[in-house]
């Protein structure tokens, strides 16, 4: 069978192929020049599939969406407090190249807008980096969460610096306040090769997808970042990735984006898949105009807000029955699905209102795919309960979705890996 989803892509590029409105950035001359028409989408699945279409292999610089993998990569370095003290995260409702500092601290409101991306790049590589360590520090992470070597593109970086006046002063500024300690034409230049790093739309969909993957790139396997960076970086995204049109995103397309002026747009889906559009032409916010029509066909099309997730609580208990011999009867309790907060709860909450009878109680999850640790948590405080009030309690765990599960004073457990043992199908 052919897979629908590239088709699928190549759909909703010729959709919207025929909007020409929005313009390349004039600023940097060797965007103005870049073929406007140029026009691209790829996926990438946290297991390494990557579907695109278009011109998803054309090379472009990826401008301002290197910001949040520098800012991971800043985290990764030096630590949150470090990194926290230096740059807030507050949404500044700003255009990109504002001067959004707090008034008190100068210190920039976040780090997706350039104030506090030249600041976070100054936070890359370990303390007493120099300034050519960090700009190497920062193309091999970026190149980590692509999963090729990436370079730069000189005359991209020529083109942006020669007429950076205005990065010149926030840094500056950024300089009179003690939030960068480097020369501010040294944090511009370090700040400026960053944005010049050439990506391609198939690139940048890995890059999403590392994100998507909670930090572990999806084509090497390789750990770029962690889980706890990661979510970080993309909270910050949700809420400072489009500037002063995220709220505007968050809600019409619901998925941790970043826009380059270059034209790129990415968007991370959390364990699900990392998107990339490319279109050079873009709104009155630098956001790309077509990339932003494709994103919000991709959130209908594919379901894909955030903020809108299928229940995972009523589910969760798939059967419950008597089995065994009248007079040695089980109770058992099936799961199933994806264990969470919710989950957990309702299965709490059966044990609390229709308490077993019986006095062996068994819980099967061989059809439970995973367990986070708040479930984890709330299954084995049910088990100690449970023991508590006079069960004896037992876990069928054939793929040991569970794993050495300790329920703690007064609980006992006993693990079956036979699920013939009770559990018939
Ligand atoms: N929004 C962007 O992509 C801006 C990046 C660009 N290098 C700048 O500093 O102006």
């Amino acid at each position: 069978m052919r897979s629908p989803i590239p088709d699928y892509l190549t759909d909703v590029l010729r959709a919207v192929e025929p909007d020409q409105s929005g313009a390349t950035a004039d600023y940097i001359p060797e965007l103005a020049q870049a073929d406007p028409d140029r026009l691209a989408a790829a996926l990438c699945t946290v297991d390494g599939h990557v579907y695109s279409a278009g011109d998803a292999t054309a090379a472009f610089s990826i401008q301002s969406i290197s910001k949040p993998f520098a800012y991971a990569l800043a985290l990764a370095d030096r630590g949150f407090d470090a990194v926290l003290e230096k740059v807030s995260v507050e949404p500044s409702g700003n255009a990109f190249n504002e001067m959004s500092v707090e008034p008190e601290t100068g210190r920039p409101l976040n780090p997706m807008i350039n104030a506090g991306a030249i600041a976070t790049h100054s936070l890359t590589g370990p303390l007493g980096a120099t300034p050519d360590e960090r700009v190497a520090r920062v193309i091999d992470g970026l190149s980590a969460f692509a999963g090729r070597r990436l370079e730069i593109d000189e005359s991209v970086y020529h083109s942006e610096i020669r007429h950076a006046y205005r990065n010149r002063s926030l840094a500056n500024m950024l300089r009179a306040y003690d939030i960068i300690a480097d020369d501010p034409l040294v944090a511009v230049a370090g700040y400026t090769r960053q944005c010049s790093v050439l990506v391609t739309t198939e690139d940048l969909a890995v890059m999403a997808g590392t994100l998507a993957n909670r930090g572990v790139n999806p084509l090497t396997g390789r750990p770029v970042v962690s889980a706890e960076v990661v979510r970080q970086t993309l909270s910050v995204m949700a809420t400072c990735g489009m500037y002063d049109g995220a709220g505007d995103w968050m809600t019409r397309v619901g998925v941790p984006a970043k826009s380059g002026v270059a034209g790129g747009l990415i968007g991370a889906l959390p364990g699900q898949v990392g998107i990339a559009t490319f279109s050079p032409r873009l709104d009155r916010h630098g956001n790309s105009v077509r990339g932003a029509d494709l994103f919000t066909r991709f959130t209908a099309d594919m379901g894909m807000h955030l903020m809108e997730v299928p229940p995972a609580g009523p589910s969760a208990i798939r059967s419950r029955r008597i089995i065994g011999p009248a007079d040695d009867e089980v109770a058992l309790f099936s799961l199933q699905g994806d264990l969470r907060f919710a989950a957990a709860e309702r299965v709490v909450r059966e044990f609390q209102e229709n308490p077993p009878e019986q006095s062996r109680v068994a819980i099967s999850l061989r059809r439970v795919f995973s367990i986070d640790a708040v479930a984890r948590r709330m299954v084995l405080e049910a088990v100690r309960r449970l023991t508590l009030d006079g069960h004896d309690v037992y876990l069928i765990d054939p793929d040991t979705v569970l794993p050495d599960p300790d329920p703690g004073t007064g609980g006992r457990v006993q693990v079956l890996h036979d699920l013939e043992t009770f559990d018939t199908p």
